[in-house]
């Protein structure tokens, strides 16, 4: 006898896509044929108060952040009140970043991507952070397996779930479950900040450059120097920049695009009002410069138009 389907709102849950340190994601479906990915709290977790207010919390500005590089949020029950609270993300159909390289999370190597599709990825990974810092989130716990690589693009998922844990955690536990993508700060006092965002965005780019997570071993609260070997040479001031161990000398997702050579919507924009200002500047300038004086080839002088054309 088939057994009876498992129901969250209007969602019929079927198979596993992975089982994270807050909850278990599931393929699930609409009557429609609508596909999620849902994301079902463990009972354990269910059960602690300050957990689940948190969660809540978490889940319900979730809701701001939709960007061309991360998963939107679909529906949710996550209010202190729900039996087992459960959020459903827009489903991204990809193999993880962690699949895609090897699965390498210690020293011994997995498959690195070629420079091209590194530089893309820093581009996207810096858009999706750009995207939850503008809703006024942190993602919290950026790793291989957060990033889907889709067809259009790499997605980032996960964002915000991360922190709820944090609290919950003692300093081991946050230790081992950030192993090896955490910035030194979040595994010391349990700041996720965007900085520390930016410096797991490092580790992961390291980790998809180099076919090895940086940061191996134990647990490390100062961090040692990240084990960069392999990782092709132009990418490496942005590697070594993300991952300053002082969160204020780290760049902004803004620059980690422009470095990765993807500079980000807006960005653009912004160059050009720049530019054009300058332009204008520059013509107003020369339109009322004097005419200047300019040696010709028979070596007498004459005066001379801005443009050079002779007066
Ligand atoms: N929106 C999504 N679309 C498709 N697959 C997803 C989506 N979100 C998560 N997954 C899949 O589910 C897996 C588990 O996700 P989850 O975020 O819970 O675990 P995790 O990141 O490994 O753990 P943790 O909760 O400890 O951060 C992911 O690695 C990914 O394969």
């Amino acid at each position: 006898m088939a057994a009876t389907p498992v129901t969250y709102g209007r969602w019929t849950a079927g198979t596993l896509l992975g089982r994270g340190t807050t909850g278990t994601v599931r393929l699930a479906h609409d009557a429609t044929g609508h596909a999620v990915a849902l994301k079902v709290v463990h009972t354990f977790l269910a059960r602690d108060e300050e957990f689940r207010a948190r969660f809540a919390r978490e889940v319900a500005t979730l809701g701001a952040v939709h960007g061309r590089h991360t998963a939107a949020l679909v529906d949710a029950d996550a209010g202190v009140e729900a039996t087992v609270p459960w959020v459903a993300m827009e489903y991204v159909r990809g193999p993880t970043l962690h699949a895609r390289v090897g699965g390498a999370d210690a020293v011994g190597g997995g498959d690195p991507l070629p420079l091209g599709e590194l530089r893309s990825l820093a581009g996207a990974l810096a858009w999706a952070l750009d995207t939850v810092h503008g809703a006024g989130l942190v993602h919290g716990g950026l790793k291989p397996s957060n990033v889907l690589l889709a067809e259009a693009g790499p997605r980032v998922v996960d964002f915000g779930m991360a922190r709820a844990m944090d609290d919950a955690s003692s300093d081991t536990e946050r230790s081992a479950r950030g192993l090896p993508y955490a910035a030194p700060e979040q595994l010391a006092q349990a700041l996720s900040t965007p900085a520390a965002d930016v410096f797991s965005l490092g580790a992961v780019l390291a980790f998809a450059a180099t076919g090895h997570a940086p940061f191996a071993g134990g647990p490390r609260a100062v961090p040692g120097d990240p084990d960069l070997a392999g990782a092709p040479e132009p990418v490496l001031p942005l590697l070594a920049a993300c991952l300053a161990v002082d969160p204020a000398a780290r760049p902004t997702p803004r620059t980690v695009a422009r470095m990765a050579g993807h500079p980000l919507p807006g960005s653009r924009r912004k160059a050009l009002t720049v530019a054009t200002v300058l332009l204008a500047f520059a013509s107003h300038h020369v339109n009322s410069a004097p005419r200047h004086r300019t040696l010709v080839d028979d070596g007498t002088e004459r005066r001379a138009g801005a443009d050079g054309t002779p007066g």
